[in-house]
């Protein structure tokens, strides 16, 4: 192995991986979603692995990104992005569609090329940390903490899915009332020891939802609680439901939608207001942090553009002086080794960060990252730290090259229709 740091190859495997029946104001997740895995090879013979969105539209913008990238170098990361922006986007196919497989606010052409661009920025730096023998989070500039905090993503679930549709079956059990919900954050804490807990709203009428979150504070008094609608909600009932559960909750996420629901609802109560919907690009920065809009922003280093580009972003929250933590959807150990490393390296990460990874029993990594104490050690390994397992990333390959389509891009309220077929995404506000 030498220290030539030339891009020689890159392999991009799209997969399907198993996700429970977790419910949101969409609709359901599929038995499968797709995600795309990035290997980079350099001529020193070092291999960097990232990980991102693997829907259509995601698939046929990186296939010739991966082209362009190829014969740069790892460290090339400012130049991935200006290759990244030189390839055809057709924009009618992406700019204002509805987003139909993960409530992650506004859909450009731009946040499309970003969300492609981080996996192999993530590739990149996996591959040059390897290669200079130094973790990711060097390359960011050094960590400031020894572990990350997440908190537990309780959902409103099924047991199990539909009748009928092939699936992976777990044992979490349904979780439907408040007594659900309280079963569903012990269980979190006994598997994972989670000690702040996000339940994911907008899917049953705003009263039941106030009841959870109360159940939950009686359960866990004292531990930090987060309630998160997707915008399902009117101005006046996310008002409502903010005075309701004001000195219950560390924050209220995306109540409404909007910077200009926001900013009433975050005017006319005390309840701090998270975000992964109302900003998530960079033009939605200033008129949203100035106008009081939003006190929490919720990064993802995918839509965002890389690790690098997080922590550009948490530099600005600081400025304006808005908290920052960390948005997820559904993701692999690769990413949340990725979080995991960005996050150490953010100074005044008060909130611990969103993940979906304890509801993923599929992954493609030789050895599972685990949570101790709701907390990920920050790696000092070269890289990542994490190992690819060729057989499991082919056998999640294999399952994507055999569906027929259905399962290829998230489409959270088609999978309801498999349960209900007169289903459609409510209109907005729901409530
Ligand atoms: O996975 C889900 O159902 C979530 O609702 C996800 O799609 C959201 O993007 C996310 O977790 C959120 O915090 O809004
Ligand atoms: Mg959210």
């Amino acid at each position: 192995m030498s220290r030539d740091l030339a891009i020689t190859a890159i392999r991009l495997t799209p997969i399907l991986v198993a996700d429970p029946p977790l419910l949101n104001t969409q609709g359901v997740h599929q038995p499968y979603t797709p995600r795309l895995i990035v290997e980079v090879d350099t001529a020193g013979g070092v291999t960097g692995v990232g990980e991102t969105y693997g829907d259509t539209t995601y698939l046929e913008l990186a296939r010739p990104l991966a082209d362009r990238l190829t014969g740069h170098r790892v460290t090339d990361v400012n130049a991935l992005h200006v290759l990244a922006d030189a390839v055809a986007v057709d924009a009618a196919r992406v700019d204002g569609r509805a987003d139909v497989g993960g409530l992650r606010g506004v859909q450009t052409a731009e946040k499309l090329r970003l969300s492609v661009a981080s996996g192999f920025e993530v590739a990149c730096l996996d591959a040059l940390g390897k290669s200079l023998g130094l973790p990711v989070h060097a390359l960011l500039g050094g960590k400031v903490r020894d572990a990350v905090e997440y908190s537990a993503y309780l959902f409103y679930r099924w047991a199990g899915h539909p009748d009928g549709v092939v699936a992976e079956k777990d044992d979490w059990g349904a979780a439907l009332d408040p007594a659900g919900v309280v079963a569903q954050a012990r269980a979190f804490t006994e598997r994972h020891g989670f000690t702040s807990f996000k339940l994911k709203g907008g899917v049953f009428p705003p009263d039941e939802e106030i009841a959870a979150v109360r159940a939950l504070a009686d359960a866990f008094p004292g531990h930090p609680l987060r309630l998160d609608p997707n915008g399902a909600w009117s101005v006046e009932t996310s008002i409502r439901v903010a005075r309701e559960l004001a000195g219950v909750l560390e924050y209220l996420e995306d109540p409404a939608l909007g910077t200009d629901a926001m900013a009433e609802v975050a005017a006319r109560t005390g309840v701090p207001l998270a975000t992964n919907m109302c900003v998530t690009t960079a033009a939605e920065i200033r008129e949203a942090f100035t106008r009081g809009a939003v006190q929490v922003l919720l990064s993802d280093h995918h839509y965002w553009g890389g690790l690098r580009n997080t922590a550009h972003l948490a530099a600005v929250c600081r400025a304006f002086g808005v908290g920052v933590s960390m948005h997820s959807n559904t993701h692999l150990g690769i990413s949340l080794a990725a979080m995991t490393h960005v996050a150490a390296t953010v100074p005044g990460l008060r909130h611990a960060c969103d993940t979906h990874y304890p509801w993923q029993s599929e992954d493609v990594l030789t050895e599972r990252l685990a949570f101790d104490g709701g907390r990920i050690a920050v790696s000092d390994a070269p890289g990542l730290g994490v190992t690819l397992d060729r057989d499991r990333l082919d056998a999640l390959h294999r399952r994507w090259l055999d569906d027929d389509g259905t399962l290829r891009d998230r489409d959270d309220a088609a999978a309801m229709r498999v349960a209900d077929p007169s289903w459609v995404p409510p209109a907005v506000p729901r409530w």
